[in-house]
């Protein structure tokens, strides 16, 4: 079956706008051709439109939305371990299946197609992501430290077996990788021995990693060298791995990201509301570091929606480099949609023929998007996740006029209220 998406503009993997059809093999997931006056058996209005390329959410926590709202304005240890660890140490994978739903139907209407997520119970993720139908990179959690070393290794190696078994689990729009929490509440004996599995298993790694100063000088104390060089020292930073945050990273460590390839995700909403600091990001795009936007979890954010980040990524980029030229709104664009593709090894970011057909349909008939001087201007700094009026995965629609196709939203809202009450009264 071959759709068009037709009578809008389309924005080119160069970032600049046309007035273009877009034809899509829906059966292979495929863009087959963009031009003009396209006709396929079925037709997607994107009249009054702009096609874009869906976004990635580079790095988060899906399930996390049924603590959205539950524990705000503290710093991330704190908050971390007074709050959100004692939640989660209570939910059940029928919990993280309905936080996961809700985190997918809300990425799903506010215009993203492809995440990467670290969690736990993550088999109830890759099935809530095969009937969401939305392309993710998924991972289990692990930490080590403050638990015995039997529990520890279960950990590790509930990681390792969950890559394994679900890489390429939803005819492929499921991906996965080993997924150690951070430097800090990870030992190094553990990466040490489990990286070279995630290796031969063919996945990539991915980490929090320098997201506070409180975890960047126990390692500079401890090691005599820099989190990110102690990661290189035990096995991480190959090509195809990424970290979350690179909030306090040095020139040399951009240097080190650059040369190894490994790419960051920058979330800037997360690092800011936890007061956690302010990323570097255009020195990063200096050096060459590829850089993907993430929101983090529900709870640190506290939405999911890439509009947000794209803009505060471009804001907080400017403050942090004392320069308003800095992180400029095609900036953040690439970040949210090739870069994020790029850090995460998934397929779409871009629509040109023979890309995956993972794209979205913006409305520009508002307000607050007039006049259209430029419209990449306009999706960092104006646009919002509910002017997001179609949302295309692997060539399925699953969001038509804003209405969700493959879930019954209703019905998520409802279940996610009586979990997330039913959580905080067993905490
Ligand atoms: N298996 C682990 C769970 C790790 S999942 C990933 C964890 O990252 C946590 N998390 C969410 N946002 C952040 C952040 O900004 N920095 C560090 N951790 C976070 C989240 O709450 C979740 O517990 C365990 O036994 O505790
Ligand atoms: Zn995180």
């Amino acid at each position: 079956m071959e759709l068009a998406v037709t009578g809008g503009r389309v924005l080119s993997p160069d970032l600049t706008v046309r007035e273009a059809d877009v034809l899509v093999d829906a059966d292979e997931g495929v863009v087959r051709e963009v031009g003009q006056t396209l006709t396929g058996d079925e037709e997607l209005d994107a009249s009054g439109g702009l096609v874009m390329p869906g976004l990635v959410n580079a790095h988060t926590h899906v399930a996390m939305t049924l603590l959205r709202g539950y524990a705000d304005d503290k710093p991330l240890e704190a908050w971390l371990q007074e709050d959100i660890w004692p939640a989660e140490g209570e939910l059940t994978p029928a919990d993280v299946r309905v936080g996961a739903e809700l985190g997918m139907l809300e990425m799903i209407k506010t215009g993203t197609t492809a995440f990467a997520d670290m969690y736990f119970h993550v088999p109830e993720i890759v099935d809530a992501v095969a009937d969401a139908g939305l392309r993710a990179r998924l991972g289990h959690g692990v930490v080590t430290v403050a638990k015995g070393t039997e529990t520890a290794h279960d950990d590790a190696e509930e990681s390792i077996e969950v890559a394994r078994e679900f890489d390429g689990a939803a005819d492929g729009r499921v991906r996965t990788a080993f997924m150690p929490h951070s430097l800090t509440t990870v030992g190094s004996n553990f990466l040490d021995e489990y990286v070279p599995q995630a290796r031969e298993a063919g996945v990539p790694v991915h980490i929090h990693a320098n997201e506070t100063v409180d975890e960047v000088e126990p390692i500079v104390e401890e090691y005599g060298m820099r989190p990110l060089e102690y990661a290189r020292e035990h096995g991480l930073l190959e090509p195809e791995d990424f970290v979350a945050h690179g909030v306090h990273t040095t020139p040399e460590e951009h240097e080190l990201l650059a040369e190894t390839g490994a790419g960051v995700v920058h979330c800037p909403a997360s690092n800011m509301k936890l007061a956690s600091g302010m990323a570097p990001v255009q020195a990063m795009r200096d050096a060459g570091v590829s850089v993907g936007l993430g929101t983090d979890g529900a709870a640190s954010n506290n939405d999911l929606s890439l509009f947000d980040e794209m803009r505060d990524a471009a804001m907080l980029g400017k403050l942090a480099a004392d320069d308003a030229s800095a992180v400029p709104a095609e900036a953040v664009v690439e970040m949210a949609t090739q870069g994020g593709a790029d850090v995460t090894g998934l397929p779409g970011g871009r629509i040109e023929a023979g890309s995956a057909a993972d794209l979205v349909v913006v409305d520009l008939d508002a307000p607050h998007l007039t006049p259209g001087h430029d419209l990449v201007s306009h999706l960092a700094y104006a646009a919002t996740g509910s002017d997001v009026r179609h949302t295309m995965c692997d060539g399925a629609v699953l969001m038509r006029d804003r209405e969700v196709l493959t879930m019954d939203e209703e019905s998520v809202l409802e279940r996610a209220e009586t979990t997330a009450a039913e959580l905080v009264e067993r905490v």
